[in-house]
Parts: C-alpha cells; structure tokens; sequence
C-alpha cells in the first residue's frame, strides 16, 4: 500500500537546486529535506507542506510501578487536560506554526470527559508492566495503530499537507529505550536516559528493568510486548500518513521508538519522515541512525508533545519554499561558476 518515494520528481528537485541563484549545495540537509519532500508529493517543486497538523497520543504504562519516573502516573491525563485547554507548551509552539492540535486517548489510565479536540480510542487502560511480562496484546497493538492511521486519515480529510507526531505518558521513555533496544540491537545501557529528569540511581534502576523487560519478552513481537498504546498509535499514524504521500515530522524518542516499529512492518514508509529535532534521550539518536534520518534541530529538548517537530515546521516549509520562490542563475542574470566550467 505504500509506494516508493517519486525518483524522477526527486531528481527534478535536485536538478533545479543546481540551477538556482547560490552556490551548488549551499543550503546543505535543507536540500536533501526538499528534494525528500518532492519525492513525497511525485512532483517537483513539490506543494508547501501546509496547513500543519498535530496529534498528540497518550497513554499510561504499566511499567511505571517500578519506580523509573520521577511524575505521578496521572500527570499523564492532567496534561492531556491541559492540551484541551490549549495551556501546554505544544499548544503554544502549535499556535505559532497554525498548527491545529487533536489529543488521542489510546490507553490513559483515567476516565476523561468529552472534549473538543479529544479523541476517544482508549484501548486499555495503561499497559501491562513489561518488566514482568508483554505490555499488550497483539491484538491491542494492532487496535492502537488503527486509532493513529484514523487519526491520520482524519487530518489529512480536513486539509492537512504536513502531519507532526506527539505523545503523552509518563513512564514512556522507558517503554521507548526497550523498543529502541529490540529495533536496534543496542544494549539498554547505550540507549536508557533520564527520561523527564531522574538522578543516577534511577537512572540505573531504569537499566536493569530495561534489561529485565528484553529477557522476559524475548521472541514476541516488540510493539506489542514492550511498547506502548501511544507507540503503537504513532507507527499507524506514519505508516498511514506514508500511504497517503503526506510527509510526517517526527517528534523525539517516543516518535523515534515508534517509527523504528513502522519501519519493521514497512521499510518503504520511512522515506516520508523527517525527524524534527534530535531528543537530549540517548536512544533517540541511536534511532535516527538506524531509520538514516537527520534531524533538523538540536535543542536537547526532552519535553515530546510534538514540541521538537512543531519547531522544525518552518525549516521544512522552507525547504520547499526555495523550490517555487528563488530565481535561477538564467533568469536573474548571475553569472553561474559551474556553467562556466
Ligand atoms: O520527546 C522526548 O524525547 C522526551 C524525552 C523525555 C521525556 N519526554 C516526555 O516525558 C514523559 C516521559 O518521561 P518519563 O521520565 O516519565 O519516562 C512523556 O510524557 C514524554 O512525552 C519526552
Ligand atoms: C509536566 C509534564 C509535561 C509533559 N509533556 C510531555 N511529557 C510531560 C511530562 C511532564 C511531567
């Protein structure tokens, strides 16, 4: 269902760079971004990736019993509240890019009212500590990514050109290191960190049931048994967004987990991610390489939310902006060094 990225649009793309008015390469991973963004359209220049649409999935964790956040489980369904009533700084980096923000409850641990802007999907209510044995089932897995490619369906409906995941749900980035293990074949000392900020006994603490969640799960599926309901709702919403040739600015180490596990399921798919921003999360990193994405920015920040993709919005609107708006060496009558040769 997904198809390759578009070649001949893509060499286009990168034809006509050479023929505008700088220095060949001069706007370096900004280049690679556009000509990704052509290939993604299957055509060159390809359309400015706007309007620009948020989805924030949350989810609680079973593994949080073990001690590895320093936040109480429900902070996670008081933030969801706080992004309805558009307090967060998701929805304050959001209103700066006109980004619309859609919250989906795959998995809180909490009743939450009816909301404008809430999605209602709840599979279960938090996963099962994955220290102990699978965090879902096969079956939740696969009902959680249905949720995200709806979501994502839905979006795209309403007009979005440019999707940017988020997530909510405290003890995620333990869940996040385990998949990133499973994906990368990392080890969980390389790639646990400190998560919303937790001191260095915990943080070792954090490893061992990193390490105790691999062995106990060994053989199963990783989204399923080691994930969470949100990462599972973010690997459908990118491999539906890749089928509908709609490119996805990925978040940070939650994001990153999760595409490592659409990328599993279909490695076609990610051609249509740019990642946003590189998380100060150790894993985060480890991920990118292994998906071969670059990111734009590098604030370390270790927020998620969708904050880091929101901030590269404008890096990838320009990108293709460059396409459709600057003169090329023929037209503004510059004299072009390589045309010379
Ligand atoms: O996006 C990131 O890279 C990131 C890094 C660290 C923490 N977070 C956020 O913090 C929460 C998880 O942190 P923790 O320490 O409870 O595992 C969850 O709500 C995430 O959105 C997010
Ligand atoms: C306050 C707070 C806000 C967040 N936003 C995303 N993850 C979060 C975790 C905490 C603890």
């Amino acid at each position: 269902m997904i198809s390759p990225l578009d070649h001949a649009a893509m060499a286009e793309a990168r034809a006509h760079h050479d023929r505008l008015t700088k220095p060949r390469g001069a706007l370096g991973a900004l280049e690679d971004v556009a000509v990704q963004l052509a290939g993604i359209a299957a055509v060159s220049p390809p359309p400015l990736p706007e309007p620009v649409a948020l989805a924030i999935f949350a989810g609680d964790h079973g593994v949080h019993d073990q001690g590895v956040s320093p936040w109480p489980q429900e902070v996670t369904q008081q933030m969801v509240a706080n992004f309805l009533a558009g307090g967060a700084v998701a929805n304050a980096f959001a209103g700066q890019v006109g980004a619309s923000v859609t919250v989906v409850d795959v998995g809180v641990n909490g009743d939450l009212p009816e909301a404008p802007g809430l999605v209602s999907r709840k599979v279960r209510r938090g996963t099962a500590d994955l220290s102990l044995g699978p965090a879902m089932t096969e079956a939740e897995a696969l009902r959680a990514r249905e949720a995200g490619a709806e979501v994502a369906e839905r979006l795209v409906a309403q007009g979005a050109r440019c999707l940017v995941t988020g997530d909510m749900g405290i003890a995620n980035t333990t869940a996040s290191a385990a998949l990133i293990c499973a994906y990368t074949g990392k080890q969980p000392g390389e790639v646990t960190g400190r998560g919303t900020g937790i001191d260095d006994a915990m943080l070792a603490h954090k490893i061992a049931i990193v390490t105790r969640a691999l062995e106990v799960n060994q053989g199963r599926d990783p989204l399923a048994a080691l994930g969470g309901l949100e990462h599972a709702a973010i690997a459908g919403y990118l491999l539906k967004a890749a089928e509908l040739r709609i490119p996805v600015i990925l978040d940070g180490v939650i994001a990153g987990s999760a595409a490592l596990a659409a990328a599993a399921i279909e490695p076609e798919a990610a051609g249509y991610w740019i990642a946003g921003h590189r998380s100060a999360e150790p894993g985060h990193t480890a991920a990118l390489a292994h998906l071969g994405l670059r990111p734009l920015v590098d604030l370390e920040l270790r927020l998620g939310e969708g904050t880091g993709g929101l901030l590269a919005h404008p890096l990838v609107v320009a990108a293709a902006r460059v396409l459709h708006e600057v003169a090329t060496f023929d037209a503004a009558g510059v004299t072009d060094k390589e045309a010379l040769a």
